[in-house]
């Protein structure tokens, strides 16, 4: 077994104690355990611990079946290194010896001595049974919490649910938004297809700066899901537009790009720098003002109101999964209801700064219902100066299942299932008349 092998697996390790016994975001934790591996090997242990995470509940069924007694909370290590050596059998196509030699190696390089002869044990178990254990879970639910399953069938219905729960254990493709507009010409340019919703999809792609048009700025990466509120704002052409959570930035992209005068708001700074990076490689800087600020007491030094306000706020992100495989088990049931303080305060600073005759997009990229329609019907109530414009089928290439009853836009992991899915999104629209 290769030095580098053992090394991989053992920095892998490291990002799983990261996400899964500290919390931390998987984009955050990953780089510190992995920078030392080269190239292939970083891309080896991302995709062996994205595997992971996104297959996390089958993986845990199947070894509970070959553990004889549950591994003490202190074992959390050798746990890992379990799942690891499992998904790459199971999942990733690692021949069993090298999958097994590797995990053992690696609990010895991380004081894992005592767990070695129990690691692999039940890893030759699972080479000689696992692919059978894994073809009899008949559960689409099985990789996610089940707070979070429960949450989706009460407010979906269990057959929607499903497919969501489907749709959300896959890859997502990677979306694109061209700069000029011109989505047939971007999607030649790359190799994509133009989405009916807009955007540009690349089924498989290399490193994004590789691709095509990225260094000349012709594009930023935006899965069509995200890219949807700015489409329903109507012509933003030469109008006022105040982007409330902005970094890091793709819809004050698509704003600067469509010819609105932008105010970009963010309360985070280092967000901020990647508004201005994105701002800088498309050229869309001139048309944008940068204001670092909590938005909930932010108002303009001219007092003077906008035409369009968007808040895509803050929440629970569960609509990410697909892009964010830790998200689901990082999460805890009551943080969706934990930010609707925030939701409001924001709506209640949109609606304060939103000119007669305005338009409103609210957005959140979040599946659980609390943070959507219900928001909305709490700002209505605070504010009878603003009202729901609803939106209709057709529009930015929605259509009636993607809409509710009463005209906000609910966008699913399984809509669009045939061309790889979308991220969750709710979105609605106020005007103020
Ligand atoms: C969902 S992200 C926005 C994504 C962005 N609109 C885009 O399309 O790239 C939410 C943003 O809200 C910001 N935020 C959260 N609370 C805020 C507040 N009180 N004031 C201003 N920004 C806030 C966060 O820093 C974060 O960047």
């Amino acid at each position: 077994m290769t030095e580098t092998a053992t090394a991989t697996r053992a920095a892998a390790l490291d990002v799983m104690a990261a996400v899964l016994d500290e919390g931390r975001p998987l984009d955050d934790a990953f780089d510190p355990p992995t920078r030392a591996l080269g190239p292939r090997d970083r891309a080896f242990a991302r995709l062996l611990v994205a595997t992971t995470l996104r297959r996390l509940g089958r993986l845990d069924r199947i070894l509970k079946g070959f553990l004889d007694k549950p591994l003490p909370k202190r074992a959390s290590g050798a746990r890992h290194l379990l799942r690891l050596g499992a998904a790459q059998m199971l999942f990733l196509g690692t021949p069993a010896h090298a999958a097994v030699a590797t995990a053992v190696e690696a609990a010895r390089r991380r004081q894992l001595h005592p767990y070695a002869g129990l690691i692999n044990a039940v890893l030759r178990k699972i080479a000689r049974e696992g692919a059978q254990r894994l073809a009899e879970i008949d559960d689409p639910f099985a990789d996610l919490p089940p707070w979070l399953a429960q949450s989706w069938v009460e407010a979906y219905g269990p057959e929607t649910a499903a497919a969501m729960a489907r749709a959300s254990s896959c890859e997502a493709p990677l979306d694109l938004t061209p700069t000029d507009g011109d989505a047939q010409a971007l999607a030649q340019l790359v190799g994509g297809v133009v989405l009916p919703t807009g955007s540009v999809r690349l089924k498989a792609s290399g490193a994004i700066p590789d691709l095509p048009g990225f260094r000349e700025g012709k594009w930023w990466v935006q899965d069509t899901a995200a890219a949807q509120p700015v489409r329903l704002a109507g012509p933003v052409a030469g109008r006022r537009v105040l982007d409330l959570c902005a970094a890091p930035g793709g819809k004050t992209l698509q704003l600067a790009s469509a010819g609105a005068r932008v105010v970009a708001l963010d309360r985070s700074e280092p967000r901020l720098a990647r508004v201005r990076e994105n701002l800088d490689r498309t050229h869309l800087g001139e048309a944008v003002t940068l204001v670092c600020a909590d938005a909930t007491t932010w108002a303009p030094a001219d007092e003077a109101l906008f035409d369009v306000v968007l808040v895509d706020a803050p929440c629970s992100a569960t609509g990410t999964v697909r892009r964010h495989p830790d998200a689901p088990w990082r999460k805890r049931p009551g943080d969706a209801a934990a930010l609707a303080p925030t939701q409001d305060a924001l709506l209640d600073t949109a609606i304060r700064l939103l000119a007669p005759g305005g338009v409103l997009i609210y957005g959140v990229c979040s599946l659980q219902p609390e943070e959507g329609a219900p928001r909305i019907e709490a700002a209505l109530a605070r504010h009878p100066t603003v009202r729901r414009n609803p939106v209709t089928a057709g529009e930015a290439g929605l259509d009636a299942t993607m809409l509710t009853p009463e005209g906000d836009v609910r966008l699913l992991p399984c809509h669009l299932e045939a061309e790889g899915g979308m991220d969750g999104f709710f979105i609605a629209r106020l005007v103020r008349p």
